[in-house]
């Protein structure tokens, strides 16, 4: 058979025999009208942002230096987890909390699709690498996309271009990654300004090591190094290895005394992970700095701790909400420019707007292209979409650790586990060891947010903020985690805390002011580690009471923390069946540890 050629195909700037080979085959699927090589450049960045600006998807913010707002198909605007698949040769290994299809069967559908999918369009190549580029052993990737938007994106929320192709050499590793919008274009045919494809497919073959996602240009189902690669194939790379792969942020806590410690906490999506990671402590003389946002990996250092790296590049963060007050620095991040926002609002006078922010202004055009004021507000449409997003680089952050590009990571004092939840779950509960710690993330629940596709609010399991990334069975990712603190030093392992920002008043209010008041609850926790704070034993675990918290100049009602506080015994009584109903969920690779756990909780709640 006759090389087919297509224009750029032939002129890659690289000798990696198992790239090139896997590139020439994906064009000749796709066949594109030409081949080009994301270098990573300033030049590239311009050419595609001009070229985004003149299809109609990208309209340059007058107010924000090189930054742009998008606006998506109203039906492309959250990750679908109903059509994402972990493609493991046997059911088991995909397990009870995933979408399954066999991968033949699967790359058999998928293959069809591709077929002449990027016809009328450019197929870019995109070298990248998750964490620091100066790492020995780098974890690197090349994602495949007909989408100018995925290209610009992923220079900001990872590092890519000339400098991973580099790293690539003649014969690296690397995992393939393949995206397309899914909408060809027949010659003459005029293009939309946001391609995407009523059927979508987000799929995974972890044995493999392999990503293919079609349908979508929405930043998790189409930034295939974040949640697709970071999370779901590295979640199988750490089982196999020895490590974490988590849906957590990362910061710094450093004390009035100059002490500085490392938490990293899960929340699911839309559950405050961002906001934490920046908070500005409103508690005398203490100091927050950031190193993620979204995912760490977590691996054991020499000393036997452990320790967390951010393996992301920017932020990609829920926009509404976000304000001077909640999230200072999020706002000085995004003023800085090179930003991309998405299905938020854009003002009259070329900037954004969102629910939260502040200021009314009396005209916008809303994230679905209509004129909006503040009557259509009232009457329900929000001018932007609840999981509109900014994607902004995290050098531009204000209180970023100096320390966050360094390839060791940082070792870790405490993990959060946290949800949304508007009952039951104490602000914060100290585990009893790690194994009590497990189960509380195993057990993890949360109001289902605008973040995935489907009904807002429905109380689900969500165990370690990691449901739609757990990349193979939660049974035998349960036990990995048992089995991570086993290998350890007990002494060296991180403290396990369980936490609520949203419990809620009869009439729907937060009974706990949140934010920067957050950090009371990081004080505390810190101060627990080091054994200078009370706590009272519960039978869920250790629980402050008022006194036992730093208060002092708190913005809310004494009853309202209170009550926050407080452990509801007929509560977590009623709890108690729902977790056993997961637990049945989880089968037979339930680890019998957790078993345990639950039954001396039942025990102890009497
Ligand atoms: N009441 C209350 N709301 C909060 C708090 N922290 C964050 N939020 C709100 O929760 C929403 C999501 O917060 P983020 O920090 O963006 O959540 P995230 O976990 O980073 O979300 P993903 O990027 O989807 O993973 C925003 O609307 C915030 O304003 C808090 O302490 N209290
Ligand atoms: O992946 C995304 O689209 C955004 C995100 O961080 C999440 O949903 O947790
Ligand atoms: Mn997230």
């Amino acid at each position: 058979m006759t090389a087919v050629t297509i224009p750029g195909l032939d002129q890659a700037p690289t000798t990696h025999q198992r790239l090139l080979s896997w590139v020439r085959e994906v064009a000749e699927l796709t066949t594109p009208d030409q081949v080009v090589w994301a270098d990573g450049s300033e030049e590239e960045w311009a050419r595609l942002t001009a070229k985004l600006v003149e299809a109609g998807t990208f309209v340059p913010l007058k107010q924000k230096p090189n930054s742009f707002w998008c606006a998506s198909d109203p039906s492309d605007v959250a990750r679908v987890e109903e059509r994402t698949f972990i493609c493991s040769q046997k059911p088991d290994d995909a397990g009870p909390t995933n979408n399954w299809m066999h991968p033949d069967e699967m790359k058999a559908i998928m293959t069809e699709l591709y077929r002449g999918c990027m016809r009328g369009r450019t197929m870019y190549v995109i070298p990248f690498c998750m964490g620091p580029l100066d790492d020995p052993n780098p974890k690197l990737g090349v994602e495949i996309t007909d989408s100018e938007y995925v290209v610009v994106s992923m220079k900001v929320m990872t590092r890519m271009g000339t400098p991973v192709l580099d790293k690539l050499g003649e014969d690296a590793d690397f995992v393939p990654c393949l995206h397309s919008v899914g909408m060809p274009l027949e010659p003459g045919q005029q293009d939309v300004p946001w391609p995407c494809n009523e059927t979508k497919y987000i799929t995974h073959f972890p044995e493999e090591r392999l990503i293919w996602s079609f349908g979508s240009g929405y930043g998790g189902n189409a930034l295939l190094g974040k949640k697709c690669y970071s999370l779901r194939i590295a979640s199988v790379m750490a089982r196999d290895e020895g490590w974490l792969a988590e849906h957590m942020l990362i910061l710094k806590l450093i004390s009035p005394e100059n002490k500085v410690y490392y938490i990293a906490a899960a929340f699911p999506s839309a559950c405050g992970k961002t906001n934490l990671a920046m908070l500005e402590p409103t508690i005398p003389g203490w100091k927050v700095e950031t190193l993620g946002d979204d995912i760490a990996w977590l691996r054991f250092g020499e000393d036997g701790r452990l320790y967390a790296v951010n393996p992301e590049n920017g932020f990609f963060g829920v926009a509404p909400g976000t304000n001077w007050k909640t999230n200072p620095n999020a706002m000085r991040t995004i003023e800085r420019g090179n930003s991309v926002f998405t299905n938020v609002a854009l003002t009259d006078d070329g900037d954004i707007w969102w629910e939260g922010m502040e200021g009314r202004p009396e005209h916008l055009t809303s994230w679905k292209k209509r004129d909006w004021t503040p009557e259509d507000g009232e009457a329900g449409e929000p001018s932007s979409h609840p999981n509109s997003r900014y994607c902004t680089p995290m050098a531009q952050c204000p209180v970023l650790a100096p320390e966050w590009d360094d390839p060791k990571g940082v070792p870790i004092s405490a993990i959060f586990f946290g949800g949304r939840r508007a009952t039951t779950i104490p602000l914060v509960t100290e585990s009893r060891d790690w194994q009590h710690g497990v189960f509380m993330g195993a057990t993890l629940s949360s109001e289902k947010t605008a973040a995935a596709a489907g009904k807002v609010g429905v109380v689900r399991r969500d165990p370690m903020a990691m449901l739609p990334f757990i990349g193979y069975h939660a049974g035998d990712y349960f036990q990995h985690w048992i089995d991570v603190g086993k290998s350890a030093d007990a002494t060296k392992l991180p403290k396990i805390f369980y936490v609520n920002w949203f419990r809620r008043g009869e009439d729907g209010r937060f009974l706990w002011p949140g934010f920067g008041e957050n950090s009371r609850v990081l004080k505390w926790a810190i101060e627990r580690i080091e054994g200078k704070a009370a706590a009272t034993e519960t039978p869920i675990g250790h629980v402050p009471t008022a006194e036992e918290l730093d208060l002092d100049g708190v913005d809310g009602s004494m009853a309202d923390i209170r009550a926050a506080l407080e452990v509801n015994l007929d509560e977590w009584r009623a709890e108690i069946p729902l977790i056993e109903e997961w637990f049945e969920k989880i089968g037979d690779k339930l680890p019998t540890s957790l078993r345990d756990e639950l039954e001396a909780l039942k025990q102890r709640l009497g």
